[in-house]
């Protein structure tokens, strides 16, 4: 892709940007439709002429139609062969250019908008709608342009040889080009959309039996899950059988229609032979031309289905690619200094705007170095605190600030400098220990590594396995779920930032090891800002001030026992 594939807005517009390829193969297609009928044309022309000139050859012009014919043939074998590897070859650019664009603009988009999707929904658009779009223009719109095209040239052929003849293979043109669209497309765009849909819930459905497989085995749900995924492939697979009737039977429309009009046109030259208007070889080349655009134009049915499982996958592609981000980054951020103090000011939130607001006027001052802690109730906000920290959403009301300046008028990549994160799921990517630690501080050497792993008692464990170089098994699978709680938290103080935010760090630990962490903590943050979010009790020391979080707002008071 020549531009920045983020700055492209639509579907189309990325298409647009492949003319030149696709224009180069549908010519070449066009080419090679026209030679393959030209041949038939001048073939059977040519063959009808010789043997009723049998014995008399010195009176036929054998050469110019013997040395056309070489070069039809040489020029289809050519054109085809030519069509087949550019053809491939923009398509597969094509397919190329799509995911990574579609990939680049979903992740303009916010982990809240983007969490409104359901993961399979959006594998489905990554593979299932760019693989209708990618051959739109091969499979639907060129060969569209080509069979038009190939026509109009056969039927200029044929208006040469015998106007009569080319008027009556005209209005069978005309009669396909209405019968087979009307058949396999018209008024079915929403019968595409339902089938992409359905194909998408079905993928959906599949990845989720596959991530929950442990639970749904537990719980005994398996059978039950399994009997959704049945309905909804038997739903998709009566779409499918529905589609392909369709086709079948505008292929028997066509079939009709092609015999019918083959039959008038035999009458038209036999007619306009016996008149003497039209000599045998250009009688012959005439019929053998309608039956090579009628060859042809059979291809019409699966070009239009193709047009409109394109134009559907388009659209929903276009739902997640067109989408406005909900967060974007300044035309001219402002300057952001290294260190300062964090600050939350009369912040009001809510998830949506029929939702009650979850913070509402909140209001915190973290000074630089110093350390505190959020509790509350679970459902009371914390996350929600986190996530406008993180910038996976702003407020509706008030404004966040670091160093004085708001975090809307900084990039978010001068944001993110600034901040380090652990998360309440923290992933462990498939990998090994030394990427699953390094990724957030990609310079740290092997000892920064080790020390990393020593400050959350994880060294043991890492020597025992193999050390930096081995492999941990993707979200964690071959380390317990304490282990890989310690590894995302040494990554997360690895990252060399001047606040961190911890998101429970010590979810999954056992008593001892949690609380030997949390006291060792002041010292593995070396003065760095501490944000805690925390449901546990505290070591004396740890933070500076313990907060809660109650009807969308701080207070130094704890909730009264029992609330
Ligand atoms: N992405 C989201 N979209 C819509 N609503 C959300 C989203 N995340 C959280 N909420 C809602 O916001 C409210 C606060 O949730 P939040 O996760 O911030 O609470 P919490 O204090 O972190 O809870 P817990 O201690 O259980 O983790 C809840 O009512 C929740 O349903």
């Amino acid at each position: 892709m020549s531009r920045a594939a983020e700055d492209i807005a639509s579907t189309r517009a990325l298409l647009r940007g492949h003319r030149r390829g696709v224009l180069l193969a549908v010519a070449l297609m066009l080419l090679t439709l026209t030679a393959g009928v030209g041949l038939l044309g001048l073939s059977g022309g040519f063959l009808t002429g010789a043997a009723l000139t049998f014995g008399t050859l010195g009176a036929f012009n054998f050469f110019t139609p013997s040395a056309g014919i070489r070069g039809l043939t040489l020029a289809r074998i050519v054109s085809r062969y030519l069509e087949k590897l550019l053809g491939h070859d923009t398509m597969l650019r094509l397919a190329r250019d799509l995911r990574s664009w579609f990939f680049a603009r979903a992740l303009r988009l916010s982990p809240a908008q983007l969490g409104r999707l359901r993961t399979g929904d959006l594998l489905a658009r990554l593979l299932d709608d760019i693989d209708a779009v990618d051959g739109l223009l091969l499979r639907a719109t060129g060969p569209l342009l080509a069979l038009l095209g190939t026509g109009l040239l056969g039927l200029g052929v044929a208006a040469w040889l015998h106007p009569p003849s080319a008027t009556w293979l005209a209005a069978v043109g005309v009669a396909l080009a209405l019968l087979v669209p009307a058949r396999v497309a018209w008024r079915r765009a929403a019968e595409e959309t339902d089938r992409a849909t359905r194909k998408a819930a079905l993928r959906a459905r599949l990845h989720e039996l596959y991530e929950g497989q442990a639970d749904l085995a537990a719980l005994g749900a398996t059978a039950g899950w399994l009997a959704h995924v049945d309905a909804d492939a038997a739903h998709v697979a009566t779409l499918e059988r529905a589609r392909r009737r369709r086709l079948a039977d505008a292929q028997a429309l066509h079939g009709g229609v092609a015999a019918l009009g083959l039959l008038g046109l035999l009458w038209s030259v036999v007619t306009g032979f016996t008149a003497g208007a039209l000599p045998a070889a250009h009688a012959a080349a005439v019929f053998f031309i309608a039956i090579g655009l009628f060859e042809v134009w059979s291809g019409a049915g699966l070009a239009w289905q193709s047009l409109q499982a394109a134009r559907a996958s388009i659209a929903r592609l276009d739902a997640v690619a067109g989408a406005a981000p909900a967060i974007v980054d300044p035309a001219q951020p402002m300057a952001v200094p290294a260190h300062g103090a964090l600050r939350f000011e009369h912040v009001r939130f809510a998830w949506t705007p029929e939702a009650r607001p979850v913070l509402d006027g909140l209001d915190l001052t973290l000074a630089p170095g110093e350390r505190v802690a959020i509790s509350g109730d679970s459902g009371a906000g914390k996350s929600t605190l986190g996530a406008l920290l993180l910038r996976s959403a702003d407020a509706q009301t008030g404004r966040v600030t670091w160093g004085g300046v708001d975090l809307r008028a900084m990039t978010q990549a001068q944001w993110y400098a600034r901040l380090s994160w652990l998360p309440q799921n923290a992933p462990v990517f498939a990998g090994r220990v030394r990427d699953n630690l390094a990724f957030g501080a990609p310079d740290a050497d092997d000892a920064t590594l080790w020390n990393a792993l020593s400050q959350v008692r994880l060294r043991t464990w890492a020597e025992r396995i193999g050390g930096l170089d081995a492999w941990v098994g993707e979200s964690g699978v071959t380390m317990s779920a304490g282990q890989a709680r310690r590894l995302a938290l040494a990554r997360a103080l690895l990252r060399d930032a001047p606040l961190v935010l911890l998101d429970e760090p010590t979810e999954g630990l056992d008593h001892d090891t949690a609380d030997a962490l949390l006291r060792e903590l002041p010292a593995l943050l070396a003065g760095r800002s501490l944000l805690l979010i925390t449901h546990g009790a505290l070591p004396h020391g740890l933070v500076d001030r313990h907060l809660w979080l109650r009807d969308g707002r701080l207070s130094e008071a704890a909730p009264a026992a029992g609330r």
